[in-house]
């Protein structure tokens, strides 16, 4: 896979010199679905605008489909679809001529038939000569995605695609994004809601305070979240780790009254037999035992918080 977008050394200071990116780099391959984590006010709209082309940097690169978002903009923002975090609709209009509209400012001919298969897609079909005042707050949500696939671009930004929609259609929504990858389309949706990167990322990237923390593949960061942590609450507490258990993923806690063991619990064996088994043998006798799984989540507030 190569990179259809790419992220050099971008920097974004407002008006007032509040820097609210700092030398972001992210490359985007084609193809994947990235979804960008983070809190409230770390940049994601500033990013993805600056993506677009709509912000102007204040130094760096973006390039898109190989065209600089700065020197060659329409090349680049032909390519991209921008769905807004705001519903920006015009009320009166009906649902095919909005799409129809949108199009024809990209300066594509006609093709009603490829505008009518995006409204089937987003099941908007029987709705297409409904006026959108008419619409549920979910279907203008729907209206805006085909909106932005109305010029066949090949980059897709979702920002925040289901604040505020129900859970029945967030998941109507990603069974949407899921069709738009298998037809070809890269994807990057900013999200608050961790369980939504879980659900369709290929990637997801931890974005606060202007900074990309890590960007990482869905599957390691799950096998990080299928490790689990065994806390064992000691009676006496120990200066170091015996020898004996020398081969075991131990560190002391709580000043030596604790040890925690990580283990996999993907893994065929977790190793926590033997291993209280030779506790006993090394002459630690055990208070109590507790079990930690990490999350997703936690690594996401842990991420945030090492940087606030
Ligand atoms: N036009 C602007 N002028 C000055 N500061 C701005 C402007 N737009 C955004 N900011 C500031 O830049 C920072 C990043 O904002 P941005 O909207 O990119 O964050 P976000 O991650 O998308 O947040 P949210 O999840 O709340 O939408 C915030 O502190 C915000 O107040």
């Amino acid at each position: 896979m190569s990179a259809i977008v790419s992220v050099q050394n971008l920097r974004k200071a407002y008006a007032g010199g509040f820097e609210a990116l700092k030398s972001v780099n992210l490359d985007i391959e084609e193809g994947e679905i990235l979804a960008l984590l983070g809190p409230n006010g770390a940049g994601k709209t500033t990013l993805i605008s600056t993506i677009c082309g709509i912000t102007v940097p204040t130094s760096g690169t973006v390039t898109v489909g190989g065209h600089d978002t700065q020197k060659a903009f329409r090349g680049a923002r032909a390519l991209i679809g921008l769905v807004p975090q705001e519903i920006n609709l015009e009320p009166f209009e009906t649902v095919m001529n909005t799409v129809r509209f949108s199009r024809g400012l990209f300066g594509k001919p006609r093709n009603d038939a490829y505008l009518e298969d995006i409204l089937k897609q987003l099941s908007l079909y029987d709705k297409k000569d409904n006026k959108v005042m008419t619409l549920s707050g979910g279907m203008k949500r729907r209206v805006l995605i085909a909106k932005a696939l109305s010029h066949e671009p090949r980059v897709l930004f979702l920002d925040e695609p289901t604040a505020g929609v129900d859970v029945e259609l967030r998941k109507d929504m990603w069974e949407v994004v899921a069709k738009l990858k298998a037809s070809g389309v890269t994807i990057i949706l900013t999200t608050h809601y961790i369980e939504e990167a879980e659900a369709i990322a290929d990637r997801v990237g931890v974005i606060n305070k202007g900074e990309i923390l890590l960007v990482q593949n869905k599957a390691d960061l799950m096998s990080q979240m299928g490790r689990k942590q065994l806390k064992i609450e000691l009676s006496a507490a120990v200066e170091t780790i015996p020898d004996a258990l020398a081969d075991y993923e131990l560190t002391r806690a709580d000043d030596g009254f604790s040890l925690l063991y990580h283990y996999d619990t993907k893994g065929e064996r977790t190793g926590i037999t033997t291993l209280l088994a030779d506790l006993q043998k090394a002459g630690l006798q055990m208070k109590d035992l507790q079990t930690q799984q990490s999350s997703l989540e936690d690594i996401f507030v842990g991420l945030v918080k090492e940087t606030t």
